[in-house]
């Protein structure tokens, strides 16, 4: 395999010959946009998709561009948007859509945004460990953090590229060094684990998974998962086998996936499913909605760890209020010890990648 810098430079002199900053709906048609009489986009919030021609990408491009809150969707990847955004473009809903391609159309995709997602990156194959990808997926977060901060410094950031307990403390130690961090903006995508641990309670507990919540806390790799079985809604009892199968079951949901795709990727129609559920309450929160809570990986002083997943108030300003574990049980404190010691080593690989 190229490196990657390799390759986007071969991307960014390809793309400056063939494509104008974006392109939009129309453009080859002659039919342009921006001469059409209707003029799109003036409410609801501008929305990037970086990462938009992958796997997890196109469905996440597919739902938001139905999402009745987004009124501008930019769509950027290395390879493939011209495709990917003409196709999503000529759905009949409300946001407007362009493409952006490559390292020179970067802080064009990034200008102006509200929220920008981030599922740019490789995916695991099976045998491998999310840490498996920091080599590659390391130098991805950092290049789109840069433009971020140069671009779009206020914006939120919902980070999905793995592995997350590394890449949002790079995300962080990036935005620190532009002097734009704010903590309340950048988000960890953990609600894949919260939807595989409502799902798999409910299939338990012969329950729809839309009436039962479980708060997953901690972080995004195996034991960093750590459900909290004795805070689900509605208040149910479990027997030990069950809490230690639902538990395993919770946190090796990403690797089921990975196997059975058998090394054509991992989670990408379910994860688009949990980012657009994650992306949609950022933007009921930043439109002022009340009470709109979910878990997420964030800076945080609920352990003494600088990074933690927990449940946050999203509000007009991102993760407004980050609240305390609840009472766990002994199951739950062991987990929580677990947890804690690999994340801490994952947070530490992720600053001084940035710091070195
Ligand atoms: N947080 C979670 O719960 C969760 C769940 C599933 C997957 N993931 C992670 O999401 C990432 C993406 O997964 P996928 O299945 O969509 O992979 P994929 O390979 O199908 O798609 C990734 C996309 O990123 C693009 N890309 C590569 N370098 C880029 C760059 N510098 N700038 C912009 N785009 C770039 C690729 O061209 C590709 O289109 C992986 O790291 C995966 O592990 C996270
Ligand atoms: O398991 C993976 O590698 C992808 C993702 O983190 C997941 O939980 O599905």
């Amino acid at each position: 395999m190229q490196p990657t810098s390799d390759v986007n430079q071969r991307v960014a002199r390809i793309s400056a010959h063939l494509h104008p900053p974006s392109f939009q709906m129309g453009e080859t048609s002659g039919l342009r946009a921006a001469n059409c009489r209707g003029k799109a986009g003036k409410h609801g919030f501008k929305v990037a998709i970086l990462g938009a021609a992958g796997g997890i990408g196109q469905p996440l491009a597919l739902l938001m561009k139905i999402n009745p809150l987004v009124s501008v969707l930019h769509l950027y990847d290395v390879v493939n948007t011209p495709g990917v955004a003409a196709d999503i473009s000529h759905m009949d809903t409300g946001a407007v859509v362009r493409g952006f391609l490559g390292p020179q159309q970067l802080d064009n995709a990034l200008s102006g945004m509200d929220l920008v997602i981030i599922p740019a990156g490789v995916p695991r194959k099976p045998g491998m460990t999310r840490d498996d990808l920091f080599k590659i997926n390391a130098g991805i977060v950092k290049t789109i953090c840069e433009g971020i901060a140069r671009c779009c410094p206020n914006a939120i950031v919902n980070l999905i590229s793995n592995p997350v307990n590394s890449t949002v403390p790079i995300a962080a130690e990036v935005f620190k060094q532009a002097g734009t961090f704010d903590p309340k903006r950048l988000l960890g995508v953990t609600m894949l684990d919260v939807v595989r641990a409502n799902t798999f309670v409910a299939e338990v507990l012969g329950l729809d998974p839309r009436e039962v919540d479980v708060p997953v806390v901690g972080g995004h790799s195996g034991v960093t998962i750590l459900p909290l079985l004795s805070q689900v809604k509605p208040p149910s009892s479990f027997t030990l086998k069950e809490i230690d199968s639902l538990t395993d079951r919770i946190q090796n949901g990403g690797t089921e996936v990975v196997e059975a795709k058998a090394g054509t990727g991992s989670a990408t129609l379910s994860m688009a499913y949990a980012a657009v559920k994650f992306a949609d309450a950022c933007l009921r929160g930043l439109r002022g909605d009340l009470g709109v809570v979910e878990c997420a990986f964030v800076a945080s002083t609920v352990t003494e760890l600088p990074f933690f997943a927990s449940k946050v108030r999203l509000g007009r300003s991102g993760a407004e209020e980050i609240y305390p574990l609840g009472p766990l049980n002994e199951y739950e404190s062991a987990g929580l010890e677990k947890a804690k010691k690999e994340l801490s080593a994952s947070i530490q690989k992720g600053v001084s990648f940035i710091r070195k």
